[in-house]
């Protein structure tokens, strides 16, 4: 591999899965390893480019690519599942065949095109109190949890930890400032990505997200895997669910391998180059 100075202009696309944004860059063949400080100034939207997350692709030994993840905030995740279908998108433009893999800190996903969507298999959720994690022991279908108007949470980990409350409607909860209060509760060790969710019925789930490390967010595909856990834990769908973000909807399915399975749509914004070495 080539080993190239963070100082030089490189080019990234500028993506989007239901308007969770992504700065994506292609450090396959020249390495790049952004700081946390590089991040937050790329993803502002005053001073850099703008993004929920930013992406680094890197060679991968075991699938056809490793998705480094990065929040707004810099700090590192494993698991994104609206940039795995946008990465899943470009593989397979990009190697022409019916599947690709892709490697995350939280384990190897496959992506496939269904019509004019992307399905994403986002693996197994994780349901115990410890691989949450929650700081102490607790049903993690019921949290003894209460912040405000949310109670009765259910806490699920897709790779990455998250929280779901279910409310009668989603327009009245103020998740500009729940969401931050949750995301930073001493219950999560971890800190967690907040989602409040209001049953339209027939399968339709209105989701609204407070996501760790960025904020709201348009949408959240690992957000929308925990919902999709959470409500058929609670008897409010058989599996399956339509998930309306204020994005978009993704099409969502708990399949009986235990594995998550989400499709939807995904966006190319532009193509551009920025210096790397004009970064603080
Ligand atoms: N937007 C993502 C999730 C990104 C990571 C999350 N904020 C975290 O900190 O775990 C998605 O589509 O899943």
């Amino acid at each position: 591999m080539n080993r190239t100075l963070n100082t030089c202009r490189r080019p990234f696309r500028k993506m989007h899965g239901l308007g969770n944004d992504f700065i994506i860059f292609d450090g396959r063949t020249d390495q790049l390893d952004l700081t946390e400080a590089q991040v937050r100034q790329l993803a502002s939207r005053n001073r850099g480019i703008g993004c929920d997350q930013l992406i680094t692709l890197w060679p991968s030994e075991t699938a056809d690519v490793f998705m480094r993840i990065q929040n707004a905030d810099g700090s590192e995740v494993a698991a994104c599942g609206n940039a795995t279908r946008c990465v899943g998108d470009i593989l397979l433009q990009e190697l022409g065949r019916d599947r690709v893999t892709i490697e995350t800190g939280a384990g190897l996903l496959t992506a496939c095109r269904d019509g004019d969507l992307i399905r994403v298999d986002m693996g197994t959720p994780l349901l115990d109190w410890r691989d949450i994690p929650l700081a102490q022991d607790m049903d993690t279908a019921d949290l003894d949890l209460s912040v405000g108007p949310l109670s009765h949470g259910v806490a699920v980990n897709m790779g990455n930890p998250h929280v779901v409350f279910f409310v009668p409607d989603v327009a009245a909860i103020v998740l500009e400032t729940l969401g931050p209060e949750i995301e930073n509760h001493p219950l999560f060790p971890e800190r967690v990505n907040v989602s409040i969710v209001e049953d339209r019925g027939d399968g339709h789930l209105r989701h609204r997200v407070w996501e760790r490390g960025a904020g709201i967010t348009e949408a959240c595909g690992s957000a929308a895997c925990a919902t999709v856990v959470a409500a058929s834990l609670r008897g409010l769908v058989d599996r399956k669910a339509i998930i309306d973000l204020d994005g978009g909807t993704l099409h969502m399915a708990w399949d009986a391998d235990n594995h998550v399975q989400m499709t939807g749509a995904v966006s190319y914004v532009y193509e551009g180059q920025i210096d790397l070495g004009s970064l603080a």
